[in-house]
């Protein structure tokens, strides 16, 4: 196996008043399959495992193993929480080159206020993990690092008993890196809600109507039963051949598998600089190229969707002004076309303001009104009484951060929650005052396309 050395730190931490130590090692790799690196630890770090690839595909991320959980139940606070103990975790780290950056990798959930029991019953308000092994793979370099957090001084053989982990799953990784995966077959499908969901866009629209809210996301799911369990590589090797153009996601907690294929960037920081994407407004793609180009061209000029995507840039312009300064930000949207569908979209960066962190960004933006609505507070509360679900982590920001204050959250719409021989595919739109249900139905089925096509099914292509 070829390694080339990089770097040894151990600093001091003060967790809640007790004294640890932070062990890091980063290794050069030569080569190395990101999901081959995930299968690897299929027995020994299942429920703990998270998988990353950006947009642009110049960033894959995979952790195995926990060294370290930050999570939480908050309803307010959960953001800085989250933000307070990993700056405490990483204060005395070394700032410097970015593969070498203890990475924190999780989500926090759509509504911390939604108690409906279900799939994501156990699952944490705010869920961030440091993996004991973190590969990251930039400009076709990969890096592996071991984590370890302890309150033992001489961890010299805790950290030996890694290393030899290490190398065997970079062995295993290396060995098995030509395995395909089959699709799930799928025994039963449903979904759940559809009558009170085709009732519920009628009493949004006329809440709308009598002026309540300006614009509401409605969601609802599918439901999926398979012949036997699926597993987590398995799914994550469809999406990664099939949704190129998007992030795609994996993060995993004890039984539970929620992954996805998203266009939709909520914000990313690098060296000061915040992005953010206005996406909302939708439309099929075409047979044809002519086709294609008519649909395209007829989303940019409907007025439903240009008002369901103009809240969005209101709002995410807004919150860029109060925490960026020198901001671009495109009179227009354009044609942002994916595999199943194209959408009005229109990027927004500028230079973060001193004190503005990813963090604190990700809270002031989530959930943007092409998630949640205008006003949020009032759509939020139709959310709650209209849709039957909880939405966990869907529509939610999944993302990471390093200890510099880099990072990436997306928005974890076209995604899924798998336990073991079950799916629960979740999507959903932009109710404005002329939303019909009929075509609402519609844009989410073609909505649950990438997922359904991931997990073995169909839906009238
Ligand atoms: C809520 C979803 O999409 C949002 C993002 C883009 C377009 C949307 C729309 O046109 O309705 C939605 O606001 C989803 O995919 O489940
Ligand atoms: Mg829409």
């Amino acid at each position: 196996m070829q390694q080339k050395w990089y770097q040894s730190t151990e600093v001091e931490v003060d967790s809640l008043g007790q004294s640890l130590h932070f062990y890091m090692e980063t290794i050069e790799v030569s080569r190395l399959s990101a999901l081959a690196f995930y299968a690897a630890g299929e027995e020994c770090y299942k429920g703990e495992r998270f998988y990353w690839q950006n947009r642009e595909k110049t960033m894959t991320l995979v952790g195995l193993g926990h060294a370290h959980t930050i999570q939480n139940n908050a309803q307010h606070e959960r953001f800085d929480a989250v933000e307070a103990e990993w700056k405490n975790l990483t204060k005395n780290c070394p700032k410097g080159q970015s593969e070498l950056q203890p990475i924190l990798f999780g989500g926090f959930t759509f509504d911390p206020q939604n108690n409906v029991d279900g799939e994501w019953t156990d699952f944490p308000e705010a869920y961030f993990a440091l993996a004991t092994f973190q590969l990251v793979i930039r400009d076709d370099k990969a890096y592996v690092s071991i984590h370890l957090l302890t309150q033992n001084h001489q961890a010299e053989d805790q950290l030996e008993v890694l290393r030899k982990e290490r190398d065997h799953l970079i062995h295993a990784a290396q060995v098995k890196e030509v395995k395909t995966y089959t699709k799930p077959d799928i025994t039963n499908y449903f979904e759940p809600y559809k009558e009170p969901y085709l009732a519920s866009i009628d009493q949004v629209t006329a809440l709308i109507k009598q002026k309540k809210a300006d614009k509401v996301v409605i969601a609802r799911s599918l439901a999926l039963q398979f012949k036997e369990d699926v597993s987590a590589p398995q799914v994550l090797s469809q999406i990664i051949h099939e949704q190129p153009e998007s992030y795609l996601f994996g993060l995993e907690h004890k039984d539970l598998l929620f992954f996805g294929a998203s266009p939709e960037r909520l914000v990313k920081v690098e060296e000061g600089r915040a992005f953010s994407s206005c996406i909302a407004g939708s439309i099929k793609r075409g047979k044809t190229a002519e086709e294609d180009e008519t649909y395209g061209q007829s989303l940019l000029n409907d007025p439903k969707n240009s008002g369901e995507h103009q809240y969005v840039v209101d709002m995410i312009v807004d919150t860029f002004r109060k925490n960026c300064v020198d901001m671009t930000v495109p009179d227009r949207p354009r044609l942002l076309k994916i595999r199943d569908i194209q959408h009005l979209y229109t990027p927004v960066e500028g230079q973060l303001n001193q004190n503005a962190t990813i963090l604190q960004l990700t809270k002031s933006l989530h959930p943007t009104p092409a998630l949640g609505g205008v006003p949020r507070k009032e759509a939020l509360a139709a959310i709650r009484k209209y849709e039957p679900m909880n939405r966990g982590l869907y529509a939610a920001p999944i993302g990471w951060l390093d200890a510099e204050g880099n990072g990436e959250f997306a928005v974890a719409i076209r995604s899924a929650a798998l336990l073991s021989d079950k799916a629960y595919l979740y999507a959903g739109g932009g109710i404005v005052a002329d939303s019909e249900p009929q075509a609402e139905y519609e844009e989410t089925l073609v909505k649950f396309r990438p997922m359904l096509r991931a997990l073995g099914g169909r839906l009238h292509e």
